[in-house]
C-alpha cells in the first residue's frame, strides 16, 4: 500500500480518493477551496452522485482518508483540478495544473510520481507540467515518474467506473508507466492498457469524448431531418440501430456537461485540423435555437408566453449544472429583444415580456431562482423538458393540465409516454 496526495477533491478527486484510501493506501484530499475542505472534514458531501456519500464516509472513518488544506509528501501525487475552457480564445484555461505542479514541487523526492488525471490538450503533461515539476531540480523519468492516466467515469455512475472502467496510462517513460500501474492495479477491474508516451494517453481521452459529441451531432442532426419528413427521429434511430454495425446517439437539447461540449476543442489547441468535429460542436450547440425557434413556431409567438424549463443540470439525474441545455434556452429566451423577453430569475409581471420558470429536483444552486413543479408550471404556455430526470417521468398528465394556461409540452429527451399525454389533451413535440 502506498501513500497518495490527491490534488482537487471535486467530481473526479473526491471519488478517486476515497476509493484509493478504501483500498488501504493512505490518502490526503488535499484542496484549495477551504469551505469544502471544512465540510469534507465534517463528513459533509458536496454535490449528488449515488453511494458516494457512504463510501466517502467510509473511507474517512476508516482513517485512510485525511482531508486537508496542505499539500503532504507523497509517494503518488494525483492531480485532478480544473482544467475550463476559454469559449472565446478557443483554447484551455491549464493554469489550475500549474499551480497544483507547484504545490507538489517543494514535497517532490526521488522515487515519487505524479500522475496528471485532468483532461488537458495534447502535449500538456510534458510541456506544462513536466518543467513546473523540474523546478525541484529532480529530472521526470529519471528522478520521479510523471504519467497522463486520463479518468472516464460516468458522473450518476463514478464509483461502479472508477473500479470497472479499462483505464489508459501514459508515462514520460517506461518506468513512468510502470509506477502508475502499480498504483491503478490496486482497485482497477477493468483492464489497464499502457501507452508509449503520455500525450497519446492525453489524445486518447479527448477522442473517446469527440466520438461521442460527434455521433450525438450526428443525431441531433437526424432529428431535424426527421423533423422535415414527419416522422419520430427515435423510432428512426432504434430501427437503424438493429444494424450490427450501425450505433446512432440519441439526440436531444444540445450537449451538456464540464467535457463533451469542451474537449473537441482541446484537440485543436495545436492543431488547425477540426473540420468535422467543430461542425459536431455547432451543431449540438444549435439545438437550443432550434427548440425556441419550435417552441415559438408552435405558440404563434413568444410575446408574453410564460415558459416552465423542467432539468436545468446537465442531464438526467445529476446536479451539476455545467453547460446546462436548460439554461442555455432560458438565456436564449433571455436574449430575445427586450421587449419579449425577462431575466431568467424574474417572477413575472411584464406583460409584453416571456417570463421563464425554471425548476428542477436535483438542483441546489443559490444563484438560480428556481421554483417547485406547481410554481413552474402555474399557467404555463409551454413546458419545455430539457433534462431526462426520473422524476419528470412520473408527473400526471391531467394533473398538469390543470394547472396550464395552453398545453404544449417539448420533450427534448423523449421521456414522457407520447400517447397518455396526447390523450390528456397536450401537443407533444418530441425531438
Ligand atoms: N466531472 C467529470 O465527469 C469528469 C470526468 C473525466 C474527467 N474530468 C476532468 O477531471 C478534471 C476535474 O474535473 P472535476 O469535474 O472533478 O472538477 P471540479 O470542479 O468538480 O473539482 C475540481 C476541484 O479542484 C479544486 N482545485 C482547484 N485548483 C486546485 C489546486 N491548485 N490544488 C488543489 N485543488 C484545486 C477545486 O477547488 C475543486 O474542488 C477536469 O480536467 C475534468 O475535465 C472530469
Ligand atoms: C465517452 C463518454 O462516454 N464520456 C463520458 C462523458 O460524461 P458525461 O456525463 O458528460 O456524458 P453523457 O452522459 O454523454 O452526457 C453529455 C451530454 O450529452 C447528452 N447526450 C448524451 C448521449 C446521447 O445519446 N445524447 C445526448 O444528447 C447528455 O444529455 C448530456 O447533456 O464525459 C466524461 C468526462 O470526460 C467521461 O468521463 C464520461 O465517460
Amino acid at each position: 500500500m502506498s501513500s497518495v496526495c490527491v490534488h482537487g477533491l471535486g467530481y473526479i478527486g473526491l471519488p478517486t480518493a476515497a476509493m484509493l484510501a478504501n483500498y488501504g493506501h493512505t490518502v490526503i484530499g488535499y484542496d484549495v477551496d477551504e469551505e469544502l475542505v471544512n465540510d469534507l472534514q465534517a463528513g459533509q458531501i458536496t454535490f449528488d452522485e449515488p453511494g458516494l456519500q457512504a463510501f466517502v464516509t467510509e473511507a474517512l472513518e476508516s482513517g485512510n482518508l485525511e482531508v486537508s488544506d496542505e499539500v503532504g509528501p507523497a509517494k503518488y501525487h494525483i492531480i485532478a483540478v480544473p482544467t475550463p475552457f476559454d469559449e472565446e480564445a478557443k483554447v484551455a484555461d491549464i493554469s489550475y495544473i500549474e499551480a497544483a505542479g507547484e504545490a507538489i514541487t517543494p514535497h517532490l523526492r526521488p522515487g515519487d510520481s505524479v500522475i496528471l488525471e485532468s483532461t488537458v490538450p495534447p502535449g500538456t503533461t510534458v510541456n506544462t507540467l513536466q518543467p513546473v515539476l523540474e523546478e525541484s531540480g529532480l529530472a521526470a523519468g529519471n528522478d520521479f515518474a510523471l504519467i497522463h492516466c486520463p479518468e472516464t467515469v460516468l458522473p450518476g455512475n463514478i464509483i461502479t467506473e472508477l473500479r470497472e472502467n479499462d483505464r489508459i496510462i501514459g508515462g514520460v517513460n517506461g518506468v513512468s508507466t510502470e509506477a502508475a500501474v502499480r498504483l491503478y492495479e490496486s482497485f482497477v477491474e477493468g483492464d489497464i492498457h499502457t501507452t508509449a508516451n503520455a500525450t497519446t494517453a492525453e489524445f486518447v481521452k479527448l477522442i473517446q469524448n469527440t466520438y461521442r459529441d460527434t455521433n450525438i451531432a450526428l443525431a441531433n442532426e437526424l432529428a431535424q431531418l426527421a423533423r422535415d419528413y414527419d416522422i419520430d427521429s427515435r423510432e428512426a434511430i432504434h430501427l437503424a440501430n438493429q444494424h450490427p454495425r450501425v450505433e446512432i446517439h440519441q439526440p436531444g437539447p444540445g450537449v451538456g456537461g464540464h467535457c463533451l461540449p469542451i474537449d473537441p476543442w482541446f484537440l485543436g489547441q495545436n492543431s488547425d485540423n477540426l473540420d468535422l468535429i467543430s461542425t459536431a460542436r455547432e451543431i449540438n450547440d444549435g439545438m437550443v435555437d432550434y427548440i425556441v425557434d419550435l417552441v415559438g413556431s408552435t405558440l404563434g409567438t413568444l410575446a408574453g408566453k410564460q415558459i416552465a424549463i423542467l432539468g436545468v443540470a446537465y442531464k438526467g439525474n445529476v446536479d451539476d449544472i455545467r453547460n446546462s441545455p436548460g439554461l442555455e434556452i432560458a438565456r436564449q429566451l433571455q436574449s430575445l429583444p427586450s421587449d419579449t423577453a425577462t431575466p431568467i430569475s424574474a417572477d413575472g409581471g411584464q406583460e409584453a415580456g416571456i417570463q421563464i420558470k425554471l425548476h428542477d429536483p436535483h438542483v441546489q444552486d443559490q444563484t438560480l431562482d428556481l421554483d417547485s413543479l406547481a410554481d413552474a408550471t402555474d399557467d404555463a404556455d409551454a413546458v419545455i423538458i430539457a433534462t431526462d430526470h426520473e422524476e419528470y417521468t412520473e408527473i400526471d398528465p391531467p394533473k398538469l393540465k390543470s394547472r396550464m394556461g395552453s398545453k404544449l409540452v417539448v420533450d427534448t429527451k423523449a421521456i414522457l409516454e407520447q400517447s397518455t399525454w396526447e390523450d390528456a389533451g397536450f401537443t407533444v413535440i418530441r425531438i
